[in-house]
């Protein structure tokens, strides 16, 4: 099916496109109108429009961030080197605590079950889904979302906002309504923001859309709004879990190994460096486990099309391929003779769960799975232990070490 809006196309060459128009707006013009959504067509004027592609590693942060140094100073690139840190930050709270994340995915279960036996919620969930709320630029991002893709980061704010308080509708399904239908769908970026936006993130700090703040930042397409909320009346929730420590990874042993390519890093220079001559390579490219409804088939269309530029790009690095759905991989290993599987680390999400269940599956015939973990990510994460203030403190040593030097 091919996408609706062509403005993402899924593949690496797209990305490096987007990369190279984007750089020269990157410093000060930046800081200055990322804020502004100024409506489907314009996105790229003021913001990068690079998050489908950094989310599934058709290019990855440190590139993004290379790049911009190139052409600016660190200070006056500031505004946009600390939003690629957001995404960071994110995945590394997520990453040392995945109880939230299983917590998400428990509530969403629940309220979903409501959803079929609550004719009144229902009927607002659906509406709102649908963009028939009457509420005209919370139907516009709604319609806006589900044809193409991507919603300016401003939108997604004033439209996870009024969801949760003035149509009063569980946070869960509205963040299982983005992953459903956004290209970047995140499962650490993605929760975490619309638990900040519902004041659990940071518990009591929620936020407020507001109609002055919308007709600003759009430019005035969408002036006098009436009828949301004035305040928040926050969900209840449990205080957010101790960060635990990464997981220890095991080193990548000698003898035959089979690679696993899965969509959540399809960056294969590392893994194709560890392993030069693999027997052969699966991948796992159906992302229908990101939400227990359907995906959206945007979603999968871009999923499915930058698998396929990934093994173009690749094909003579990864031995015979195989499409595989996870409950194949063990099977499949075993039978090349395999000592080994090795893929690279999948964070906190479907992926992940489909990863341990591989694990186990493999384990049961002697074959370990050997996880390979960017350093950028290794670096970065175990930082996200309070607050995005704290962690802000570390980015220079983080771009230092990510160019070479030493981290101090
Ligand atoms: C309710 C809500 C849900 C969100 N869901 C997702 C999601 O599922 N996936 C996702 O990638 N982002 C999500 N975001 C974050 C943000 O909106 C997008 O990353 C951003 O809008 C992507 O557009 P861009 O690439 O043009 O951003 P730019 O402004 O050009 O930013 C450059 C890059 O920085 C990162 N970034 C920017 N803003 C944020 C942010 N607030 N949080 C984390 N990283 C950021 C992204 O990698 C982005 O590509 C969500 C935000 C909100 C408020």
């Amino acid at each position: 099916m091919p996408l609706p809006d062509q403005l993402f196309l899924p593949t690496r060459a797209a990305s490096l496109g987007h990369l190279r128009d984007f750089v020269p707006l990157a410093g000060q013009a930046y800081g200055a109108r990322r804020n502004y959504d100024l409506g489907a067509g314009r996105h790229g004027e003021n913001v990068s429009c690079l998050s489908p592609y950094i989310r599934h590693r058709l290019i990855t942060e440190t590139e993004v961030l290379e790049a911009v140094l190139t052409r600016h100073s660190p200070k006056a690139a500031d505004k946009f080197i600390q939003e690629v840190f957001w995404r960071t930050y994110w995945k590394g709270w997520l990453e040392m605590r995945p109880a939230v994340w299983q917590a998400y995915r428990a509530e969403l279960g629940w309220q979903l079950d409501r959803l079929k036996t609550e004719s009144g919620l229902r009927r607002v969930w659906q509406d709102a889904c649908a963009g028939q709320t009457g509420i005209a630029p919370f139907d516009h991002w709604a319609k806006e979302l589900a044809q193409t893709g991507y919603l300016h980061n401003h939108a997604r704010m004033w439209f996870a906002s009024i969801w949760v308080f003035t149509l009063g509708l569980p946070w869960t399904l509205g963040a299982d309504f983005f992953m459903r239908h956004l290209l970047d769908g995140d499962p650490a970026s993605n929760t975490l923001s619309w638990r900040w936006v519902a004041g659990l993130q940071t518990r009591g700090k929620a936020y407020v859309a507001t109609a002055s703040n919308i007709e600003t930042y759009t430019e005035g397409r969408f002036s006098g709004v009436t009828g949301l909320a004035d305040s928040a009346h926050i969900p209840e929730g449990p205080d957010n879990p101790a960060p635990i420590a990464l997981p220890d990874l095991a080193p990548l042993g000698d003898g035959p190994t089979a690679l696993l390519v899965h969509s959540d890093d399809l960056g294969l220079g590392d893994l194709t460096r560890a392993v030069p001559e693999p027997l052969g390579t699966a991948i796992l490219g159906d992302i229908g486990h990101r939400s227990p409804l359907e995906m959206s088939p945007h979603v999968q269309a871009f999923v499915d099309g930058a698998v396929q530029d990934t093994l173009t790009r690749w094909a003579d690095k990864l031995g015979p391929v195989s499409r595989m759905v996870p409950e194949g991989v063990a099977d499949w290993a075993a039978s090349l003779g395999a000592r080994q599987v090795a893929t690279l680390y999948a964070p906190v999400g479907p992926v992940a769960d489909d990863l341990a269940a591989i694990n186990q599956a493999l384990k049961a015939k002697g074959i370990p799975l050997i996880r390979l973990r960017n350093p950028y990510d290794s670096r970065a994460w175990p930082h996200a232990t309070n607050g995005f203030f704290r962690f802000k403190e570390k980015i220079p040593a983080l771009l230092g070490a990510m160019r070479g030097f030493e981290v101090v």
